[in-house]
């Protein structure tokens, strides 16, 4: 099966989760544009949500799609937010940020009562960091923000090149709240809240993708089925 429909597959699953009524945050990526499609399909059936998107590219789509949106200052508290992750520990800690949407990611994570992680099983490791660790920082002292960054990582057991994301127009990548990314390509990360706390220190850090403790299920689809991950390490067949 290839990743798109494993993608499809997780989104399915995720529905299950969405109740009538609700208040969702709706994150960013392939995955959870799968589940945006799927959720439009609710709605044009009289499911009544509304979405909080976790970037200009989500929402976008869901307007597209006639998903209704509202800011998170009018919906400040979330019932639930659904999002892909570019890495998923057995801890359910989360490597995000592969589309650059980690900051309002983290915010509207933050401020749902849960957190619905959708994937498919390639993002299932043992140990972070084989993914590129996306941190976003303000463009203000770019190189004194990287060269923290790699002191920081290193005080941490770790090294690896941190580089600036390139977009599309060969200039440095912009988030939605206009600050660019560095990635650190660190490998593996044993240790990562104490990599987290590490670069929480720099000023230029504006947030890390590394997502502590805040995931309440992950649906996983693999070549064996669709599995959900608790952080209880329970797992249930669907
Ligand atoms: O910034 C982007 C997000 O964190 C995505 O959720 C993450 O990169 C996974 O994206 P995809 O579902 O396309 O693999």
């Amino acid at each position: 099966m290839d990743a798109e429909t494993l993608k499809r597959q997780a989104a399915e699953a995720a529905l299950s989760h969405v109740e009538d009524g609700m208040r969702l945050g709706i994150g960013t990526g392939s995955t959870a544009e799968a589940f945006v499609h799927l959720l439009a399909e609710r709605v044009a059936d009289g499911f009544s949500v509304v979405g909080v998107p976790t970037s200009e590219r989500t929402a976008r789509l869901c307007l597209d799609l006639g998903v209704p949106l509202r800011s998170l200052e009018e919906e400040p508290e979330l019932d639930l937010a659904i999002d892909g992750a570019d890495e998923v520990d057995h801890e359910l800690r989360l490597i995000k940020g592969g589309g650059g949407a980690l900051l309002r990611e983290k915010i509207v994570a933050a401020a749902s009562r849960a957190m619905v992680v959708i994937a498919d099983e390639g993002k299932l490791v043992d140990t972070l960091g084989a993914f590129p660790l996306p941190i976003e920082v303000n463009p203000f002292g770019l190189s004194a923000t990287r060269i923290a960054i790699e002191r920081a990582a290193e005080r941490c057991g770790l090294s690896g090149d941190v580089t600036v994301r390139i977009g599309g127009d060969g200039a440095p990548f912009e988030t939605d709240g206009g600050h660019y990314i560095l990635d650190g390509a660190f490998a593996r990360i044993p240790n990562p809240e104490g990599l987290s706390s590490a670069l929480y220190t720099i000023p230029g850090v504006v947030e890390h993708g590394i997502f502590l403790s805040m995931t309440s299920a992950a649906i996983v689809a693999g070549e064996q089925g669709v599995r959900t991950l608790t952080p209880q390490r329970h797992e249930q067949e669907h």
